[in-house]
């Protein structure tokens, strides 16, 4: 029996404010040659094959995806018992909701520190799903510190499982000589944020920086997955991010754990609130609670 199942029509009406709308790939039609066709997010259309894939639908900037913000934590914040250590806080209602967003998006981002250790597939186990339809797995790695070769995704791409995941590097990470665009894998390199006194280039990239090449090469959407530091940046940019998908389980990591929290505010010398969701909702999958929401400006 397969370990993701279907959600229920309520479960998807819940979600469905908080998706990009998509336009679906269908198999082209030997009587009008269509390619695609438009569905909503909950449409059960949207496990259809074919060759072009394109899920839109961002109301914001033109030059940037629509962005889903989405992990799942425990009572006190934390979304792994320590650094480099992978754990599992969704229950299969929960993870199943996961495989579903998985498929309403364009590409799935992580950072190299969830890479490393966590080895994920990154692709959608949603029934139906289609190599088409699966999502671009998209890893930060500024300074070329994961190697692919070997690893989950390269395996899953090779098999055709999950499409060829993307790389991100800054522009002086060094040259490696690969063959990953055989297995629909690509590099790359983006403009760190700003250089050190030794002219070195930080490793950090402005995330408008990498959100626009990503719209820039046909993302539409993209779902941040984590880790705890890239989840933490983000909170604090509302500008860039459209929804938030929380997925809360009943349980308490402990002293020790990986933290998501913002960086702190401050307005006229004073502590404020770091980030806050509004026009939320809340719904119970199986054991885990699930908040949706989207950041407020201030
Ligand atoms: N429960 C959940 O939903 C999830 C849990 N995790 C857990 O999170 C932990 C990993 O979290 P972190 O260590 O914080 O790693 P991370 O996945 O957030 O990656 C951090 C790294 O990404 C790169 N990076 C981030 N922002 C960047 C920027 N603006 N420019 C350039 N490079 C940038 C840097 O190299 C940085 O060290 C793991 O234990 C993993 O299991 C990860 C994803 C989801
Ligand atoms: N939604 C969610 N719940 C959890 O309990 C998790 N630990 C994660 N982790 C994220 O999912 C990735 C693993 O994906 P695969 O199952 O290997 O495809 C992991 O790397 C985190 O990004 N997510």
């Amino acid at each position: 029996m397969s370990e993701v199942s279907e959600l229920s029509n309520a479960e998807r009406d819940f979600l469905r404010p908080y998706l990009p709308t998509k336009t679906v790939p269908v198999a082209p039609q030997p009587d009008d040659g269509r390619t695609t066709n438009d569905h909503s997010p909950n449409n059960d259309g949207d496990t259809g094959g074919g060759s072009s894939v394109g899920k839109s639908g961002p109301t914001k900037a033109t030059n940037l995806p629509f962005v889903t913000l989405t992990y799942a934590s425990s009572l006190d914040s934390m979304i792994s018992l320590a650094p480099g250590l992978r754990t599992a806080l969704s229950g299969p209602e929960t993870k199943s909701m996961t495989h579903y967003l998985r498929l309403q998006h364009d590409a799935i981002l992580i950072g190299v520190g969830t890479a490393i250790p966590d080895n994920p597939g990154l692709n959608s186990r949603y029934p139906g799903a289609s190599l088409a339809t699966q999502p671009r797995p998209i890893i930060v790695d500024p300074q070329m510190r994961w190697n692919v070769y070997g690893s989950k995704l390269a395996q899953l791409a090779i098999e055709k499982q999950g499409k060829g995941p993307w790389l991100i590097h800054t522009l002086r990470s060094l040259p490696r000589s690969d063959n990953m665009n055989e297995w629909g894998g690509e590099r790359l390199l983006l403009p760190a944020d700003d250089v050190n006194d030794d002219h070195t280039e930080k490793e950090r990239l402005k995330w408008s920086t990498i959100l626009e090449a990503l719209k820039a090469k046909g993302i539409n959407s993209v779902m941040i997955e984590g880790g705890a530091n890239i989840i933490s940046s983000l909170l604090g940019m509302p500008e860039l991010v459209d929804s938030v998908v929380i997925t809360i389980a009943p349980t308490w990591l402990g002293v020790g754990g990986v933290t998501v929290s913002p960086e702190a505010k401050t307005s006229g010398g004073e502590r404020i609130n770091a980030a806050h969701l509004q026009e939320t909702s809340w719904r119970q999958f199986g054991q885990d609670a699930v908040l949706c929401g989207r950041l407020s400006a201030s």
